[in-house]
């Protein structure tokens, strides 16, 4: 058997993502490239409007027309429509440079002639989950999703960990697509595609396999031109209904087997708490449950095993549980990763996000120009700290130390819990309606603190 790709991550954040990109200032022109196979792949993501019926070529070659006419210098985040270009206008609904976190970390910036740009065009899917009802009308076995989906939207890019985990995910995966695509023979090399997250509650396992079988439908569209994400809800197979169960997992695996088949499907099929799988067997074998959930259990792992050999399926799992889970097929995940809490400075980029978004719609205002305010990250604020040059770097400053120091206040709180601080704190404000941000933080510390003291208990 393979070793597994290990990954252990204390979830410190990537890279700022909110950064505008630019025109290179035409005053210092960078040097010409020595060497033009040295360029840096870098994913342009192109979504298209909902009206849009253009044609996906047409659109992608009208973009890598218009990233070559700039002199861009590639950060993450969002690139202006042409004005001068009447099909953009009229068909993108937005243009977002990905993932250069990592390159950009080490080599501080990345200018356009060291990039070969990636355009991928896409049109978020607005159809939403479609439930599958069980026979009593009551319990629903799975849900299933056409991706990419409109309700997984910028989940990729909020979700805040150590620079490198997502990437990782995200190559891990794409190999593996590779290795198929290319009809590698897997008894010459193995591999598989099942990953495993794993970690305590509210870490972002779930949504993080989601946001990735999100970006994967993005990035192999043009291989995979329809993509679909089914999400086993295991906890319903083993209802007390067992009787029906047998069933739903026939149901289940029956629908996924004819998503399969069609080839040009990629299909994603995301286990959450695995874990419950492998309880459920072992209080089956102690006697304390009936037989008939160790019969779930068990179809339920041959439909897994056969579906693994399917070249266009990936199994995404997750579990609290850290210690080894004894389940055979888990035991076969070629990633896994462990997922933690998130560290002082992922927690100071999730409070910053959530702040800035209170600032951009309005609910936090009153002070500096808080339309254009930028609250800077994590690293710029250390840079920060030695010279503010004037009194509104100073004030902005005093607010950032202020979030750090709520941000060390939350140690030890999920990355689950910080999402919902600045909206506890927001109720808990005895005037909600005029929203100071020096006095917000102080109730949302406050707020922090009883979380805090919740945990403990
Ligand atoms: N590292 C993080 N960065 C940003 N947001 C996070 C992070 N971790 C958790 N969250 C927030 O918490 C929410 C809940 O996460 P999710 O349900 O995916 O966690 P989980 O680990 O699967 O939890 P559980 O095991 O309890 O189901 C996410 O939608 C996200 O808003």
């Amino acid at each position: 058997m393979s070793t597994p790709m290990e990954i252990s991550v204390n979830n410190p954040p990537d890279a700022d993502v909110s950064v505008q990109n630019g025109d290179v200032p035409h005053s210092a022109p960078p040097p010409p490239p020595a060497v033009s196979d040295d360029k840096v792949l870098v994913s342009v993501e192109v979504c298209l409007k909902p009206s849009s019926t253009a044609r996906v070529e047409d659109i992608r070659l009208a973009v890598e027309r218009m990233l070559e006419k700039r002199s861009l210098s590639y950060i993450d985040g969002p690139i202006a429509l042409p004005l001068d270009d009447p099909l953009l206008q009229e068909n993108v609904q937005r243009i977002h440079i990905c993932d250069t976190d990592e390159w950009v970390q080490n080599h501080d910036v990345l200018l356009f002639w060291q990039v070969k740009p990636v355009v991928h065009v896409f049109q978020l899917s607005e159809e939403g989950p479609c439930e599958d009802l069980s026979a009593d009308g009551q319990l629903s076995s799975f849900n299933e999703w056409i991706l990419p989906a409109k309700e997984f939207d910028g989940m990729w890019e909020s979700l805040i960990y150590e620079s490198g985990l997502k990437q990782r995910l995200l190559r891990y995966a794409a190999s593996a697509l590779l290795f198929t695509e290319k009809g590698v023979n897997p008894f010459l090399v193995s591999w598989n595609r099942i990953v495993l997250l794993h970690g305590p509650p509210g870490t972002g396992k779930t949504s993080l396999c989601k946001a990735l079988a999100q970006k994967l439908s993005i990035r192999f569209n043009s291989r995979y031109p329809q993509c679909q994400l089914v999400e086993v809800n295991a906890h319903s197979l083993f209802s007390k209904w067992f009787s029906e169960s047998g069933k739903l997992v026939a149901n289940l695996f029956q629908k996924v087997q004819e998503m399969v088949e069609e080839e040009n499907n990629l299909v994603f099929v995301l286990i959450d708490e695995v874990e419950s799988l492998a309880a459920a067997r072992k209080a089956a074998l102690s006697g304390s449950e009936p037989s008939d959930s160790i019969r779930v259990v068990n179809a339920l792992l041959t439909q897994m095993d056969k579906l693994k050999s399917a070249p266009n399926v990936i199994i995404l799992t997750t579990s609290n549980i850290t210690a080894a889970i004894d389940i055979a097929f888990i035991d076969r995940a070629d990633i896994k990763a462990y997922v933690g809490p998130p560290t002082l400075q992922a927690r100071y980029e999730i409070l910053r996000t959530c702040l800035q978004e209170l600032i951009r719609t309005g609910i936090l205002s009153n002070f500096l120009d808080s339309n254009h305010l930028m609250l800077p990250n994590y690293c710029s604020l250390k840079e920060q700290v030695n010279m503010p040059e004037s009194q509104e770097a100073r004030t902005l400053l005093h607010l950032c130390k202020q979030l750090l120091a709520t941000a060390e206040a939350c140690e030890g709180l999920s990355g689950r819990t910080l999402r919902k601080l600045p909206f506890l704190a927001h109720a808990a404000l005895s005037n909600p309606y005029s929203c100071d941000p020096t006095k917000f933080l102080c109730t949302m510390m406050d707020t922090a603190k009883v979380q805090h003291s919740e945990l403990l208990d």
